[in-house]
């Protein structure tokens, strides 16, 4: 059995699970060694046999509400709490404290909850899995791979010229979609378009057209695969996705269909990349391939991964962005002096000079933890694991609630206010835990620098190019559908500089 060195003494934990609002870094809270308390005496909502405490939530707004239900149970019960939703039965985590101690004891191969119908594509199609999929020793081998191209700054910081490269085109494109008054029919997926043309450009060196006037159907079939292939995803979970093969559901065609579309696309993308014209092209898929550790299958599956984990998600990041900074004119104001003051005589935004740029940082920083991309991660435990003063049995999700603890009024005072000041204090008193909107540990997302890159230098063209306006001020919620989307078109209009 796995025991965390610092462990919640169980009296004190079961008073203050029971009796406190979530706890936090700043509560001095006494963590002692002791003997876990059973898992069954850990606190939840009502746990119905077979169901657990799906009506509960169904009742609340069902699973798209989950971030709210959650972060509502993590108010009421504490920061670890149970829950059973019949089909899987989860520790619910939403403290930093207990979140660090979860990772100090990492295994060498962390386990995502796994996506079953994802799984049985790729055996369906004799197709190998990426890092989204893959576990164990396979994983660690293609993220180490990966990784060294991907989470080191100075690497990622030599992709500034090609990002940049479809800014220039994409201030143009927003010019071209807006109407009369500023506003864009569909800007997430402008958005999308954008994101998808970079990470081409990163991946393969390619450019797909997606910003100009006559793109074509053929360009948009990667984005429009990834939404019918989500679209499916949620009802094949639910239900069983093994009888939804058995009987060839429209369902489980349509979930195929989706994905025999993004494989071929990737594929088509590394063939082209990897013929002799292009091999000696300074990309992602030729510095990989080049040191021969992956299979050109392995190859495949790693691209289709990669860019299913780095289109909508940055996509999405920054159409928050961009909705927290159309309603603070203040902010939009200082981010912009501060670009001019660095970017002086027309310069174009760089990775270096991006450094001289710490309020536009902190701008973007603050955006993804009052409106996160993703509002949790799922491991599953490989020992008994001693957390909080409970003993959680092997083979339970933990899942990491990112949502909850970013929006704790104890970690950051008025929480769910845009406040990027809070990030300029020189001694940040802020427990580091309490905000990973790229998740966190050994498999933390392995795009982050380039998500980060990208959403720097995207937000230094717009504010050069427009000024972004707020149509109106009432609130605009946001539903859990895979990353967080809002439930209305954003009202927010580009206004020319
Ligand atoms: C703002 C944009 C992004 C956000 C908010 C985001 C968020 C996340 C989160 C929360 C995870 C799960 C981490 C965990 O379980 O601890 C993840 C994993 C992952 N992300 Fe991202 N991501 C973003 C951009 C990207 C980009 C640009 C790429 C590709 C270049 C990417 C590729 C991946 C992959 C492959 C994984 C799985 C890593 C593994 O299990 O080894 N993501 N991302």
């Amino acid at each position: 059995m796995k025991t965390l060195s610092l462990v919640l003494s169980p009296s004190i934990v079961q008073s203050l699970m029971h009796n406190l609002h979530l706890h936090t870094q700043t509560e001095s809270i006494a963590f002692t060694k002791g003997r876990p308390l059973p898992f069954s005496s850990l606190p939840g909502p009502v746990d119905l046999p077979g169901i657990g405490s799906l009506l509960n939530v169904m009742w609340n707004g069902g699973l798209q509400n989950q971030h709210e239900i959650m972060f509502n149970y993590h108010q009421k019960f504490g920061g670890i709490f149970k829950m059973n939703l019949g089909f899987f039965k989860s520790v619910q985590i939403g403290d930093p404290c207990l979140l660090e101690s979860f990772l100090r004891h990492e295994c060498s191969y962390p386990k995502r909850m796994e996506i079953k119908p994802w799984k049985m594509y790729r055996e369906y199609r004799k197709e190998a899995c990426g890092l989204l999929t893959l576990e164990g020793e396979e994983w660690l081998k293609m993220r180490r791979v990966a990784q060294g191209k991907l989470m080191k700054i100075k690497e990622v910081g030599k992709m500034d010229a090609q990002i940049n490269e479809v800014l220039k085109d994409f201030i143009p494109h927003v010019r071209r979609v807006c109407d009369k008054e500023g506003k864009i029919d569909d800007l997430y997926f402008e958005l999308n378009k954008l994101s998808y043309e970079i990470i081409c450009s990163v991946l393969y060196n390619e450019r797909c057209g997606l910003l100009q006037e006559a793109c074509t159907e053929e360009a948009l079939l990667f984005i429009h695969s990834v939404k019918k292939m989500m679209n499916y995803l949620g009802p094949l979970i639910v239900t069983s996705p093994d009888l939804h093969k058995q009987f060839n559901t429209k369902s489980w065609k349509s979930h195929t269909e989706a994905w025999d579309n993004i494989f071929a696309t990737v594929k088509k993308c590394i063939d082209k990349g990897l013929s002799s014209d292009c091999s000696q092209r300074n990309d992602l898929l030729n510095a990989i391939h080049n040191e021969q550790s992956l299979t050109k299958k392995q190859l495949s599956s790693l691209f289709t991964e990669l860019q299913i984990g780095g289109v909508e998600t940055t996509a999405n990041s920054l159409l928050w962005l961009i909705f927290n900074i159309s309603r603070h004119d203040d902010v939009q104001e200082k981010i912009l002096k501060e670009i001019q003051s660095v970017l002086l005589s027309g310069k174009i935004p760089s990775a270096e000079l991006l450094q001289k740029m710490p309020y536009l940082k902190s701008c973007i920083k603050e955006s993804m933890r009052v409106t996160p991309t993703v509002p949790f991660t799922s491991r599953t435990l490989d020992e008994d694991t001693n957390l909080g003063g409970y003993l959680i049995p092997r083979g339970t999700i933990a899942m990491i609630n990112f949502h909850a603890m970013m929006w704790n009024n104890d970690c950051f005072p008025d929480a769910q206010l845009y406040q990027p000041e809070r990030w300029m204090k020189p001694r940040s008193t802020v427990n580091p835990f309490a905000n990973t909107p790229f998740g966190i540990g050994r498999r933390m997302c392995i795009g982050r620098r380039l998500a980060e890159l990208q959403l720097q230098l995207t937000l230094c063209w717009i504010l050069q190019n427009f000024q972004l306006i707020a149509t109106d001020t009432e609130p605009v919620k946001s539903i859990a559908s895979g990353v967080m989307v809002p439930t209305r078109k954003l009202p927010v209009a580009f206004k020319k500089r």
